[in-house]
């Protein structure tokens, strides 16, 4: 209980921790508040246990109806088990000492429902006002209520909760005191209080508030960094919980500059959603991250909040299945394939790939490429004496019709149809029916292959079609149509015309040579010859542009087997939809009877269930192509081409999606946001915009300020929320000495930070950069400018803004980006090209003369 402090007039104020004892009494009094917690949740696992215990017995009865019933028992302890078993760890974080609500009304939670304080709660008299403290609640990361359905701890999420993170000294409403409390395992470390209503003397159970600290919000961002981000539950603020808590429904865009929350927010809202309408996002969330970096750093989050499997964070160059990224184009390249130039380039190429040499598109890439025909290789046609394999081109001789008609075996040799380009697709069907030999020429078959493409359906999917096509052109060739009067039998010879011919090998290599199955990655290989490229891009793409994007196609080898860079992913996931997926017949999947009870693995312990979960989240995902909800981190820079990419998973999803103009590394902001549009459809928005810088001091926000000016003349610069005393720091460095004045600088760093440093350099600078740094160990890390994106360290070393800010058209924006990394400290290591001044400031970042 904590003591009154008596004033010289009889107030009783907040009692402030002095270092006399408080925090010491205070965190005791949240230690008896955990040990009851945990108390209650070794009752309930103890519960759950008995309860799968006893539905593991239900179920040796053996009948239907008991097995169905242990099945709904188990499930349900399962999913009860898990949750306290994830949960278990660190997940009292908070507190709010309230006023009485307004109406008196209390919810299913037990926590009163107004957040408008009753109007007699303050009573104001001659020496000020005073009131009661008539509720206090524990915030934490589930609910948890007593054996008398009190709420011990109540979900972050709830609404009840609100109240902790919305209420400000502005608009308090009935919040007095906000605690958040540290605690590791079963042990409060420390608390942290923020007062609302300061001027108000307020009493609990008769004594003095106390209050400890200076506010929980800067302890956490005084905290040294790591390698992943940390949840921010504990300190969510008024103008991002607006963010995770809006309404689902349509569209949610955020906007703000560098550190400003925006992807720690759209992580929490996730983790809301979740919470929010569970059934409905079983849909699956997908939140698309710029950088495998940026996934690793951030991937930690959602399962501190207790959600994982539901949500799948993705970097937008792993979002095709079995495509990942692994290199990045140039900007000059990337400009041309991010745009949506390329659609009409790629809608060529899945056609036009249909008239290339067999290898060339079907390759290994093809899981279906035609297995060799088991028929005997036909003999040489006296036309032409290559054998048709020699060529890659096939010609079907067969005998059809009665067998009396049966052509002897000079009637049924093949033949090379004359002008057949060496390697190039088959340019005669002949196929010997009714004695007859029937021939099909190059124009008659480009012709019905034009009348096949007439449509817009995907290519692979048209085959069904250009078979049909090949045989009515054949039975009208073949004469029989006319020698049928009676409709009947002419479609049972029909028929049968059909399947004899139809069901040779030799008919589906041709098929198979004619119509080849396409693979996204055959085709985009195929774009690297420049000639056919220059083709298929007329009119769309200058003969530069041709030149650069058919050298960096070159990378993926003849088989298009080679890797791929973050802009080939999004052509490869048009190319998918150009060209379709045949169905296949259906492979029988293995399944484990066990699977068939949705969350059974929450029944095992932890380090069970992580094996095999992940293999079943992986074949989820993998089946998955549409999500109930997307979110897109990092919006600015999504190209053309990645929106569309990204709009095919969320066609039927509601959307939140953050990001920061400023920080665009893409070089034409409204074509990207045309695609945006598209992706996102006509449906309403709700826009956001986040204010406070989080992760710069001052200091640091004010240097990278020049080059926002720079960047986006007028763009408004978020307000950092604290400064630490220490400028940015200025290291010139001659261009032959650049490495080792990195390496320099970064040694300081890691002196005087007790985190991360992150050394980052121009995108061709990455290789050399890793080697000045060797053997720095791995709190230090290099990074080109691009893959900086989203991450943070305690400290950075900014090499060359002048390489950085010339590598693109974007470049001043992502050295914007590059800038603001920092939470603690910033050097600048300038070469030659960066023209230092006699301070060794980079001309891009000295003050402007006007
Ligand atoms: N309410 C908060 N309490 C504690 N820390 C916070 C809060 N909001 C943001 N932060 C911290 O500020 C830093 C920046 O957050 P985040 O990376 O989400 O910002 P961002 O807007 O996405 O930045 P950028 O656009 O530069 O990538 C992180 O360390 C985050 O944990």
């Amino acid at each position: 209980m904590a003591a009154q402090n008596a004033t010289h007039d009889g107030r009783t104020a907040p009692r402030r921790d002095r270092g006399d004892g408080i925090r010491d009494s205070e965190i005791r009094i949240e230690q008896a508040h955990l040990d009851r917690v945990y108390h209650r949740l070794e009752e309930k696992i103890h519960e759950a246990e008995f309860l799968m215990d006893d539905a593991a017995k239900r179920g040796q009865v053996g009948t239907p109806g008991a097995l169905a019933e242990r099945d709904a028992q188990v499930f349900r302890a399962g999913v009860h088990l898990n949750r306290l078993n994830s949960e278990f760890e660190d997940f009292l974080f908070g507190r709010i000492d309230l006023l009485p609500g307004k109406d008196g009304e209390r919810g299913p939670d037990g926590a009163y429902t107004s957040i408008e304080p009753a109007d007699d709660a303050i009573r104001t008299g001659p020496d000020g006002d005073r009131a009661e403290i008539a509720e206090t609640l524990h915030i934490g990361r589930i609910g948890v209520l007593d054996a008398d359905y009190a709420p011990l701890v109540i979900d972050w999420r709830a609404p009840a909760a609100a109240p902790f993170y919305r209420s400000t000294p502005v608009a308090p409403g009935r919040v007095v005191r906000r605690r958040v409390i540290r605690s590791k395992g079963r042990r409060v470390l420390g608390v942290e209080d923020d007062l609302l209503r300061p001027e108000l003397s307020a009493t609990l159970d008769g004594g003095a508030l106390p209050v400890v600290g200076d506010g929980a919000l800067m302890a956490a961002l005084g905290q040294a960094r790591g390698h992943t981000m940390r949840d921010i539950v504990a300190s969510i603020q008024a103008e991002q919980d607006q963010v995770i808590r809006a309404p689902a429904a349509s569209i949610t865009e955020v906007e703000g500059g560098p550190g400003t929350g925006k992807t720690a927010v759209a992580l929490h809202r996730a983790a809301y959603l979740l919470y929010q309408d569970r059934r409905r996002y079983a849909g699956g969330i997908l939140v698309v991250s710029p950088t495998p970096l940026l996934v690793a750093y951030t991937e930690g989050v959602l399962p501190s909040l207790g959600e994982e499997g539901q949500v799948a964070i993705r970097a937008v160059g792993s979002l095709v299945e079995g495509a990942e990224a692994t290199t990045y184009d140039t900007p000059a390249v990337a400009r041309v394939k991010g745009s949506s130039r390329m659609v009409r380039v790629l809608r060529k190429a899945a056609r036009g790939a249909l008239e290339l040499p067999r290898g060339a598109t079907a390759g290994s890439a093809s899981s279906s490429a035609p297995a060799p025909s088991s028929a005997p290789a036909p003999a040489p046609s006296s036309e032409s004496p290559a054998s048709s394999s020699d060529h890659g081109q096939l010609t079907l001789d067969m005998a059809l019709g009665a067998p009396a008609a049966a052509p002897s075996g000079d009637g049924a040799r093949p033949g090379v149809g004359p002008g057949s380009r060496p390697g190039g697709p088959p340019e005669r069907l002949r196929v010997v029916a009714f004695g007859a030999r029937i021939e099909l020429g190059a124009d008659e078959l480009r012709t019905i292959r034009q009348n096949v493409l007439g449509g817009t359906a995907p290519v692979n999917l048209l085959r069904p079609r250009a078979r049909r096509l090949l045989l009515d052109a054949l039975w009208t060739r073949s004469g029989a149509p006319r020698r049928y009067t009676d409709p009947e039998l002419a479609a049972e010879a029909r028929e049968g015309f059909d399947e004899d011919i139809s069901t040779e090998d030799s008919f589906q290599d041709f098929l198979d040579a004619w119509w080849p199955e396409l693979t996204p990655r055959s085709v985009l290989a195929a774009m690297a010859d420049e000639k056919r490229l220059s083709r298929w891009s007329r009119r769309v793409l200058n003969p530069r542009e041709v030149r650069q994007v058919a050298r960096s196609l070159g990378r993926l080898g003849p088989d298009g087997q080679g890797p791929l860079s973050v802009h080939d992913v999004a052509l490869l996931d048009e190319l998918n939809t150009l060209l379709g997926t045949p169905a296949r017949p259906a492979t029988p999947r293995e399944t484990d009877p066990l699977d068939q009870l949705t969350g059974l693995d929450e029944l095992t312990t932890y380090a069970d269930r992580v094996a095999p979960r992940r293999t079943r989240a992986e074949r989820a995902e993998r089946e998955r192509t549409d999500y109930a909800h997307v979110i897109v981190d990092e919006a600015q820079d999504l190209t053309p081409m990645q929106w569309r990419m990204v709009g095919r998973r969320g066609r039927h999803a509601t959307w939140t999606v953050v990001g920061d103009p400023a920080q665009s590394s893409w070089s034409d902001p409204d074509e990207a946001g045309q695609a945006r549009d598209e992706a996102l459809g006509s449906r309403p928005r709700r826009r956001f915009t986040l204010t406070v810088n989080y992760r710069n001091p001052a200091e640091i926000a004010e240097l990278a300020t020049k080059v926002l000016t720079l960047a986006m003349p007028g763009t408004p610069a978020p307000e950092a929320v604290r400064s630490t005393g220490v400028a940015p720091r200025f290291a010139p460095g001659a261009d032959g000495d650049l490495g080792a004045a990195a390496r320099r600088e970064a040694l300081r760093l890691l002196d005087e930070v007790d985190g991360t440093v992150g050394v980052v350099v121009a995108m061709n600078r990455r290789e050399q950069a890793r080697q000045w740094l060797t053997g720095l160990g791995d709190r230090v890390v290099a990074l080109g400018s691009l893959e900086a994106k989203g991450l943070e360290y305690d400290a950075t070393v900014v090499v060359s803004p002048a390489e950085i800010a010339d590598e693109s058209p974007a470049g001043l924006r992502v050295l914007y980006v590059a800038l603001t990394r920092a939470t603690q400290r910033l050097t600048v290591v300038s070469g030659n090209r960066d023209e230092p001044d006699g301070d060794g400031v980079p001309d891009l970042l000295r003050d402007s003369p006007f």
